[in-house]
């Protein structure tokens, strides 16, 4: 593979600066060094290891089996393959709220594992937490919406905020999660007008799947942009090797789609 020789490192401060000058931020999910090497040659901003490896390495049905080993070895790999990409690594469900003194040894090995920030679902019940990983040097991008995790509790794949109340609710854990301390939230499968609206408000970035194009960023999984999850494709993916004659090249793509807003579009949006 060629090397992509004007690609600096992207840190925190990079972050900062884009969601300030309004140029988009690119996250795709990666779980091994090979797709590492090439998320990072293709220019992804963000690479996230996301608990989602339970379903799209693992081939569980939901998030809910990953333990924090699993989180620590993909993490690990990804940090290997990657030059410059920022590295995000999930905390996987029944790592961080059970218990506060865990949920920080927790965070501490994915830091150690290669980490750059580490990511976890919920809103006004992990402010603590937030707060006490940011004391230890440890930045948060906090995931909130419809989150994956507690899937069994929410009953479904469902939009959330789409209510008055619902949209309340979001813009007050937005905006008690950025004083807290994180340093970047995440919005899934939220009405994209809610999610703007919000992203306009916070000081610090954004990044949306299923939340319209208004946010600081964008997320998707990587098998979706690849075609090659099974099953019914969510409503907010897209699948970029359709026109492409790579992989290298449906990545690329998928990055120049989100850096230009073409995608997503309203007909990924709610
Ligand atoms: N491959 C994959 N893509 C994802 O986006 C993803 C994962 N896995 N695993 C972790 C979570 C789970 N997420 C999901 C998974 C499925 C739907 C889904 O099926 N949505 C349908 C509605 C399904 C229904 O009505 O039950 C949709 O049309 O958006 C949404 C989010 C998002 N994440
Ligand atoms: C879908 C994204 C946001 C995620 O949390 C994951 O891949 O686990
Ligand atoms: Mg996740």
């Amino acid at each position: 593979m060629e090397e992509n020789k004007t690609r600096k490192p992207v840190k925190l401060g990079t972050l900062r600066k884009m969601h300030q000058e309004g140029e988009p931020i690119v996250m795709l999910t990666c779980y091994d060094a090979t797709f590492a090497a090439l998320e990072d040659e293709a220019g992804v901003d963000i690479m996230l290891i996301g608990d989602s490896l339970g379903m799209t390495v693992q081939g569980h049905g939901t998030t809910i089996p990953v333990s924090i080993d699993d989180m620590a070895y993909h993490t690990a790999c990804v940090a290997c393959g990657n030059k410059n990409a920022f590295v995000l690594a999930d905390m996987n469900f029944g790592s961080y709220l059970v218990n506060e003194d865990e949920a920080v040894r927790n965070a501490v090995k994915l830091m150690k594992a290669g980490a750059n920030m580490v990511k976890f679902e919920g809103g006004l019940e992990v402010c603590p937490l937030v707060g006490r990983l940011k004391q230890i040097g440890i930045p948060v991008c906090a995931h909130i919406g419809f989150t994956p995790q507690s899937v069994n509790a929410i009953g479904g794949y469902y939009v959330q905020g789409k209510t008055a109340s619902g949209e309340e609710k979001l813009y007050q854990e937005a905006m008690a999660l950025q004083e807290a301390g994180a340093d970047m939230v995440l919005f899934e499968m939220v009405p994209a007008e809610i999610a703007s609206k919000i992203t306009k408000e916070l000081r610090i970035p954004t990044i949306g799947i299923g939340a319209g194009v208004g946010t600081s960023g964008q997320v998707l999984v990587l098998q979706d942009i690849l075609g090659i999850f099974p099953g019914r494709k969510p409503k907010f993916s897209k699948n970029f090797m359709e026109g492409a004659s790579s992989i290298q090249q449906a990545v690329a793509n998928y990055v120049q789609a989100v850096k230009s807003r073409q995608f997503p579009t309203d007909q990924h949006s709610f």
